[in-house]
C-alpha cells in the first residue's frame, strides 16, 4: 500500500502569501491535540480538522520535511497538471533499497519523462506462472508478502535521519528484504531472456503478445538500461498488488453495507452477461452501473489518501511562495468528503457518477488514481481487473455483512482497516 505523509509536527499557515512553518513545540497544546487526532482518528480526521482551522492551505513538518497541504482545486490543478514538468515533476526522495531508485515511481525529471510513455504498456502484465491463490506457500506469494510487509520503523527512522542509511546498510538492516527483491528481478529477467530467445529467428513460430513485446524492448525504445527496465516491471507488480486488492475489498464492503446498490449491480450484470460464458472486454466496459460503483467506492474510501509532489525550485503560485524542497501534499481522502464538492458526501451513492444525474464531478477534487502526467499508469489495467473480478464473483455470490463485520469501517492512522474486513459470501440461486 502507498504510504502518505507521516506527521510529527503540525504548524499553522496563513491562507495567502508565504506559509509559515512554525517549529514544533512540545508545549503547544494545538500540536498535541492534532497529533492525538492523527494517531487515534487517522489522516482524514486530521486533515479535516486542519482544514476547518486553517482553510485551504496549511503547513506541517513530516519529521524534518516541510510539507504544504493544499485543498484548493485551482492550486491543485497548478501543482498536478499545469506546472508538473516545470516545478512539480517529482515525488519524495526515495528511501530504502537502492535497487528501486530507478523505478518509475522514484525517477526524476527527464528520467521520468521517458518511462512515462510506459502508459501504453500497462496492460502487459507478466505471465509468470504462479499459483498464489491456491497455494499460500507459492514462492511468489511468500516473497511479495515479505516485500509488502516492509519495516515501517526503518522508514520512519530514515525520514528523521536520512544520513542513517549507510549505517543501517553496514548493519545489514533493510526496509525490504533484498533477497525477495532479487527473487523478483531474477524471474522477470528470466522471463525477458526467454522472450528474447523466442524472438530469435531460430524460433519463428512462437507468438508473444505485442504489449509484452513492447515492454521487453524498452531498453531499445526508450534507451533504458536493463536494470531500469527490470525495475519498471517490478514496480508494476509491486504498485499494483496491494492497491488493487485493498480497493476490491473496500468495494465489496461498500456493497455488503449497501444492499440496494448490490442488487442494482447484480441486475445489471445478469441482464448483460450470461453466467457461464467467458467475459469479454466489451462486456465489462458496457456495464455502466459497475463503473459508477467503482468510482463511488474509490471516492468513499480512496486507497491512497494523499498524493505528493516535491517543489524543485522556489516559485510563487496563487499568491503563495513555495520554497524549493517543500513537499506539496493533496489531501485526497478529505477532498472526497468535502461538502463543497459533493452532495451528502457521507452517503454511498453510485448514482452521483451517472452522467445524467446533473451532479458534476470536479476533477480537481476527485483523484483516486492521482492526477496529471504523473498519475497512476496502471489505472486502466486496475479498473479492468477489478471489473472482471467483481462480475465473476457477483454472478455466483451475494456479499453480505455478518456478525464479525465492523460497521462503520475503522481506519488506522496509516489509512488501513484497524480490524480485518470480514464479510460473508452467499451462493446465489441458479
Ligand atoms: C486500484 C488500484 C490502484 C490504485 C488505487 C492506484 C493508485 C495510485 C496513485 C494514487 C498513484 C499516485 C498518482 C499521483 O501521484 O498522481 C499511483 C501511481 C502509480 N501506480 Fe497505481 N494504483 C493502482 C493500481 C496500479 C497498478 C495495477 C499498477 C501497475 C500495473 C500501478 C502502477 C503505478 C505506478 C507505476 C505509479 C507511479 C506513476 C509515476 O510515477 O509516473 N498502479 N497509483
Amino acid at each position: 500500500m502507498h504510504i502518505s505523509s507521516l506527521f510529527i509536527q503540525c504548524v499553522s499557515g496563513s491562507p495567502s502569501h508565504t506559509v509559515k512553518m512554525f517549529p514544533f513545540s512540545l508545549l503547544s497544546p494545538t500540536n498535541w491535540t492534532l497529533l492525538a487526532v492523527f494517531l487515534t482518528l487517522g489522516i482524514l480526521a486530521f486533515d479535516s480538522e486542519c482544514h476547518a482551522k486553517y482553510g485551504d492551505v496549511w503547513g506541517l513538518f513530516d519529521f524534518r520535511q516541510p510539507v504544504l497541504i493544499v485543498a484548493d482545486p485551482e492550486i491543485i490543478k497548478t501543482v498536478l497538471v499545469k506546472e508538473c514538468y516545470s516545478v512539480f515533476t517529482n515525488r519524495r526522495e526515495a528511501i530504502g533499497d537502492p535497487c528501486l531508485k530507478d523505478a518509475i515511481t522514484n525517477v526524476k525529471d527527464e528520467r521520468f519523462v521517458a518511462p512515462y510513455s510506459l502508459d501504453a504498456v500497462t496492460s502487459a502484465s507478466f505471465s509468470v506462472e504462479a499459483n498464489s491463490i491456491n497455494d499460500p506457500d507459492d514462492p511468489i506469494n511468500v516473497h511479495i508478502k515479505k516485500i509488502l510487509n516492509f519495516k515501517m520503523w526503518i522508514l520512519l527512522l530514515l525520514m528523521m535521519f536520512p544520513f542513517a542509511e549507510n549505517f543501517l546498510k553496514a548493519l545489514k538492516i533493510e526496509i525490504m528484504p533484498s533477497l525477495s527483491l532479487k527473487y523478483f528481478y531474477n524471474i522477470i529477467k528470466r522471463f525477458k531472456d526467454e522472450h528474447q530467445a523466442e524472438e530469435s529467428p531460430r524460433q519463428p513460430n512462437v507468438k508473444t503478445s505485442p504489449l509484452v513485446k513492447v515492454f521487453f524492448n524498452l531498453d531499445v525504445l526508450l534507451r533504458l538500461t536493463e536494470h531500469e527496465m527490470l525495475s519498471q516491471a517490478f514496480i508494476f507488480i509491486f504498485a499494483g498488488t496491494d492497491t488493487t486488492s485493498f480497493t476490491i475489498t473496500y468495494l465489496l464492503y461498500n456493497l455488503a453495507t449497501n444492499p440496494d446498490a448490490l442488487q442494482t449491480l447484480q441486475e445489471e450484470i445478469d441482464a448483460s452477461i450470461p453466467r457461464d460464458a467467458p467475459i469479454s472486454y466489451e462486456d465489462v466496459i458496457g456495464l455502466q452501473y459497475l463503473d459508477q460503483v467503482i468510482c463511488e467506492s474509490m471516492r468513499f474510501i480512496p486507497t491512497v489518501p494523499r498524493i505528493e509532489r516535491r517543489c524543485k525550485k522556489t516559485s510563487q503560485f496563487h499568491g503563495i511562495t513555495i520554497p524549493e524542497g517543500t513537499m506539496v501534499g493533496i489531501p485526497v481522502s478529505m477532498l472526497h468528503m468535502d461538502p463543497r464538492f459533493w452532495r451528502s458526501p457521507e452517503l454511498f451513492r453510485p448514482e452521483r457518477f451517472n452522467k445524467d444525474s446533473g451532479e458534476e464531478v470536479n476533477p480537481y477534487a476527485y483523484m483516486p488514481f492521482g492526477l496529471g502526467p504523473r498519475n497512476c499508469v496502471g489505472m486502466r489495467y486496475a479498473v479492468l481487473t477489478m471489473k472482471m473480478v467483481i462480475v465473476r464473483l457477483l454472478q455466483d455470490y451475494s456479499v453480505e455483512t455478518c456478525k464479525d463485520t465492523v460497521i462503520p469501517l475503522e481506519l488506522s492512522w496509516m489509512f488501513q482497516p484497524k480490524q480485518p474486513i470480514k464479510l460473508q459470501f452467499v451462493p446465489r440461486k441458479q
